[in-house]
């Protein structure tokens, strides 16, 4: 395993202790969270009783052939906790989430979660948000008018980098696990995350943003001096 991934590791399994018999979680998305759901499966081998939502058809395919039992927000609307990684995070704990594409249902299960635990290496730790470029998920209908709409938003908070539609390896066009499109928008700094979130969700067209404001309940932050607990700044 490479120092990165030990790292994401740590967080993961410190993560793990906040996990207690009986509660229905939220399993994120990314290199991050996979470490979390492996670590997570063991100790459900080991008799830990849990039920998990995935975030992403990815951690759904991970958490079922690892025997993590499953169910879903309609089965079950409230969970108690949610860990999942970040692109970005800063020191209010707002993050940049969905540099794998899985945002709006991570944010879907972020928000019906009574906790979120995001779990990091030391590098998504950032001053301001926006280096990491910011994926907007769009509906198909209507793309270049979408575009022109969130570009004018963008410009109106301060940041007017390029935006680009993502696309795959194999150079398709990347398609959302809900059919639609992601837009990132090379922001640079955005200087007030949480106004340009509503901003953006006045856009029609705009189905959900990588923005994760005030989900955060803490942060496990692991650099090779061990894994830590990060709070928001002040509180
Ligand atoms: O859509 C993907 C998610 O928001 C991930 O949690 C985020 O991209 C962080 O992924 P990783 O742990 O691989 O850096």
């Amino acid at each position: 395993m490479t120092d990165a991934e030990a790292l994401k590791r740590d967080a993961a399994a410190k993560a793990l202790t906040f996990v207690e018999d009986g509660m229905r979680l939220g399993l994120g998305t990314g290199s991050t969270a996979k470490h979390f759901v492996d670590l997570l499966a063991e100790r459900v081998r080991g008799g830990l009783r849990v039920i998990g939502v995935p975030t992403s058809e990815v951690t759904r395919k991970q958490a079922e052939s690892l025997g993590v039992p499953l169910t879903t927000l309609d089965e079950t609307p409230e969970l108690d906790l949610t860990i999942d990684g970040a692109d970005e995070i800063d020191p209010d704990l707002n993050l940049i989430k969905g540099g794998g594409g899985a945002l709006l249902r991570e944010k879907i299960v972020a928000a019906a979660s009574g906790r979120m635990i995001v779990i990091a290496d030391q590098s998504k730790m950032v001053d301001a948000l926006g280096r990491f470029p910011l994926p907007i998920e769009v509906n198909m209908f209507g793309l270049a008018a979408t575009r022109r709409a969130i570009e004018t938003v963008l410009a109106k908070a301060g940041c007017s980098g390029p935006i680009s539609v993502r696309t795959k390896a194999d150079g398709h066009v990347f398609v959302t696990d809900g059919g639609h499109m992601i837009l990132d928008a090379a922001c640079a700094r955005i200087p007030d995350a949480a106004g340009l979130a509503s901003r953006l969700h006045s856009v029609p067209g705009v189905v959900e943003h990588g923005l994760f404001i005030g989900l955060a309940t803490f942060a496990i932050i692991a650099s090779p001096g061990g894994a830590e607990i990060v709070g928001r700044v002040g509180h």
